[in-house]
């Protein structure tokens, strides 16, 4: 098991690039199956996900590279392969081999994914896609069969009963081939769909309507690629280093940011009276002495990102007064609160589910684990704001998500370590 070894109480300084986002490389990955030409990303994060993706790739026959953060892909001798093994189970977002495969062939066998387990995360709204567009799909001892009897798919009216990441994407893929035309009502937002939506469109998709509600598919015969894609700043992984600057930094310079991703997470920063100065594509954030406590509630895009409540709560430690955080998305993600706790911090879970945070003076380096992805993170930036040395078990859930963290930790002056299996 990796571990991370942080010893705690150096002040951080400098300069951190953003990587290309996670949630859109995981599914721009799949995407690229659809092509009928080579594919060519650039910015591409260097996450465990994205190797477990090339792993999955090759095993359908797809060889790809990955050289200074661009990845090329080549689909055009690709088989149809039952998709099982560590591989898939490791990362969530090995269901888009769904939508991808289905897409592209009018079946696939795919096995159930992985991903960071914080209670149910059930993909019925996938399944009901892939229904409508006329596939049928059965599930097997946690292998999904999906298949058109030949065929192939067919547009339809897609209604999506919450609004979801995962199924806004993979109706897409699904639907960016079939005859005729597709509608998601009740479409996710986030920009990391707008990404994957622009990648189809360069590749000749006809899409509108992405970054509403309501999206529409009239679906292609062939994608081609003109020219490499660049992958969108990831707006968690800034997130995540606005809040550890802000907890330990005495001047930190965010580079390859985009503001208006993150305006909910900016907006409660400000709440906090933490004052920033907000360039185009940067964001620096001074010493802060001071910072007053918030209530935060999740939402899907643009609200306040789940994937973001774990990694500002130790920031929220160093506030002053009482904060609560409501996850609405995933009201048990709450992993990290157990953890921080045996560092001292004055933290608990309430009746209601509810995160309750009371300012904490003093954190002690502790051993503590990372159950999942951000609340490793939470982990980590406790970790620099601890006294004495904090042993992070579980680290491969970090580094499921964060490019070189080691290496970006480290240049920030922060004195920490990875120690593998
Ligand atoms: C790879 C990726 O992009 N992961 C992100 C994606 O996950 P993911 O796409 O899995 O999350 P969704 O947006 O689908 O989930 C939103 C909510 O809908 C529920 N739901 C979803 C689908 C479904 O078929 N049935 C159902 O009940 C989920 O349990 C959850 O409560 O969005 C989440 C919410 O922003 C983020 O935390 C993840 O980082
Ligand atoms: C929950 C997350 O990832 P995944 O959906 O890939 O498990 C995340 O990135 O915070």
């Amino acid at each position: 098991m990796n571990e991370m070894i942080i010893h705690g109480g150096n002040r951080l300084s400098g300069e951190v690039t953003i990587g290309g986002a996670k949630n859109s490389t995981v599914a721009l990955i799949p995407a690229a199956i659809l092509a009928d030409t080579p594919v060519k990303f650039l910015m591409v994060p260097d996450i465990l996900d994205v190797h477990n993706l090339m792993v999955i790739l090759e095993s359908m026959n797809v060889p790809s590279e990955f050289v200074h953060r661009n990845i090329t892909i080549d689909p055009t001798h690709i088989k149809d392969n039952k998709l099982s093994g560590k591989a898939i189970a490791s990362l969530r977002a090995s269901y888009y081999f769904m939508g991808a495969l289905l897409g592209k062939f009018g079946h696939a066998t795919v096995n159930l994914p992985g991903g960071d387990s914080f209670g149910p995360r059930p993909i019925d709204q996938h399944i009901k896609a892939f229904r409508s567009l006329g596939a049928t799909v059965t599930e097997n001892n946690g292998c999904i069969h999906l298949t058109t009897h030949g065929k192939g798919l067919h547009g339809a009216r897609i209604h999506l009963a919450m609004v979801s990441v995962g199924a806004t994407i993979n109706s897409l893929l699904a639907a960016v081939k079939a005859h005729g035309t597709t509608v998601i009502e009740n479409a996710a937002k986030e920009p990391e769909i707008i990404d994957v939506v622009n990648f189809l469109k360069e590749m000749g998709a006809h899409i509108s309507g992405e970054g509403t509600h309501t999206i529409t598919i009239h679906g292609v015969k062939s994608l081609r690629t003109t020219k490499p894609h660049r992958i969108i700043p990831d707006r968690i992984e800034a997130g995540t280093y606005l809040s550890m600057a802000a907890a330990v930094g005495d001047g930190i310079l965010i580079k390859n940011v985009i503001p208006d991703h993150l305006q909910s997470f900016l907006d409660k920063l400000h709440e906090m009276e933490i004052k920033l100065k907000i360039g185009k594509d940067q964001i620096y954030v001074p010493k802060i002495t001071h910072c007053k406590g918030v209530k935060i509630t999740t939402h899907p895009f643009p609200g306040f990102a789940t994937d973001l409540q774990q990694p500002i709560t130790p920031l929220l430690l160093k506030a002053d007064g009482q904060s609560v955080i409501r996850d609405t998305i995933y009201p048990h993600r709450n992993k990290h609160v157990a953890q921080l706790a045996k560092m001292g911090a004055n933290i608990h879970v309430n009746k209601q589910g509810l995160i309750i945070i009371n300012h904490t003076d003093h954190l002690t380096g502790a051993h503590i684990e990372a159950d999942e992805i951000r609340a490793g993170a939470a982990d980590v930036i406790a970790g620099l704001m601890a006294h004495g040395t904090t042993v992070i078990s579980k680290a491969g859930n970090i580094l499921r998500g964060y490019d070189n963290i080691i290496g970006k930790l480290t240049n920030l002056n922060a004195n920490v370590e990875l120690v593998r299996e």
